[in-house]
């Protein structure tokens, strides 16, 4: 998938200036940047939640960016949310057989098998005939990865999915999406976690004001002195004591 040129504003608010990047098959981009840096939207924009003002959405050598969010889910890209909404009365595999169902598996059997697979996957086996809102947040967690993989997406995007989790939940989430990106999937992860991040991208994107600030290698990004601005403010340079 390759970005051109997105923006987009919300009145006065630029959340996304002329951003580009790509993501490969078997790839990890890691996305991080303050709070409001725009990189929801931008998971917004590359699902087709959101139509951007400028800038396209290429898959697979296709523009997509007149398509919406059914169309191109249908095309192979899936979205998790920052805060699970699960029907809360039906079961974790109900739940996710509407995501098989959605992605266009219209014969049951192969929908059922979907459903029991991205459960599977996303370590929910345990508790397949549970009431999803009696779950627990890393329950809820894999659930909202599950409800995104029942689609058979090519490309997922996950958005702070290991926000809240307990250092000792957090290697276990790694591990699922270290098994996805080797599987050849493409994964975009924004996330707040930047030590969580780390053992698992490929690259980073650090975006700040709807501006990419420094792209590549993960730690070089971490280390980068514009990184280093936007999270903690304009550093002044040392007095200079020989004058
Ligand atoms: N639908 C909308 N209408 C108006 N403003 C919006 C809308 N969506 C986002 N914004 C604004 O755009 C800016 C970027 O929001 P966004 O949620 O993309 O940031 P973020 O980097 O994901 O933040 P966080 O890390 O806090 O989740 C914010 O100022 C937000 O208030």
């Amino acid at each position: 998938m390759r970005a051109e040129g997105l923006a987009k504003r919300f009145g006065r608010v630029t959340t996304a200036n002329s951003v580009s990047f790509h993501v490969s098959a078997g790839e990890v981009l890691g996305v991080v940047g303050p709070n409001g840096a725009g990189k929801s939207t931008l998971l917004d924009l590359v699902n087709g939640g959101q139509r951007p003002d400028a800038g396209s959405i290429i898959l697979d050598g296709h523009d997509v960016t007149s398509l919406d969010a059914a169309a191109r889910g249908r095309r192979g890209i899936a979205r998790t949310h920052q805060i699970p909404r699960p029907f809360g009365g039906l079961t974790v595999f109900e739940n996710v057989l509407v995501g098989a169902t959605f992605a266009g598996q219209s014969r049951r059997g192969a929908a059922y098998e979907r459903a029991h697979e991205a459960i599977a996957t996303a370590g929910l086996a345990h508790v397949e005939n549970v009431q999803a809102g009696s779950l627990r947040l890393l329950d809820r967690k894999r659930l909202e990865l599950a409800r995104a993989l029942a689609t058979s997406p090519r490309l997922l995007l996950l958005d702070e999915i290991a926000g809240g989790l307990t250092d000792r939940e957090l290697p276990e989430l790694i591990e699922v999406i270290a098994r996805l990106r080797d599987s050849g999937m493409a994964i975009i992860w924004i996330e707040h976690i930047v030590h969580a991040l780390l053992q698992v991208v490929d690259r980073l994107m650090c975006l700040a004001m709807g501006d990419v600030v420094a792209t590549g290698d993960p730690h070089a990004v971490m280390r980068s002195p514009e990184v280093t601005e936007v999270y903690l403010g304009s550093i002044p340079e040392p007095e200079d004591e020989t004058r």
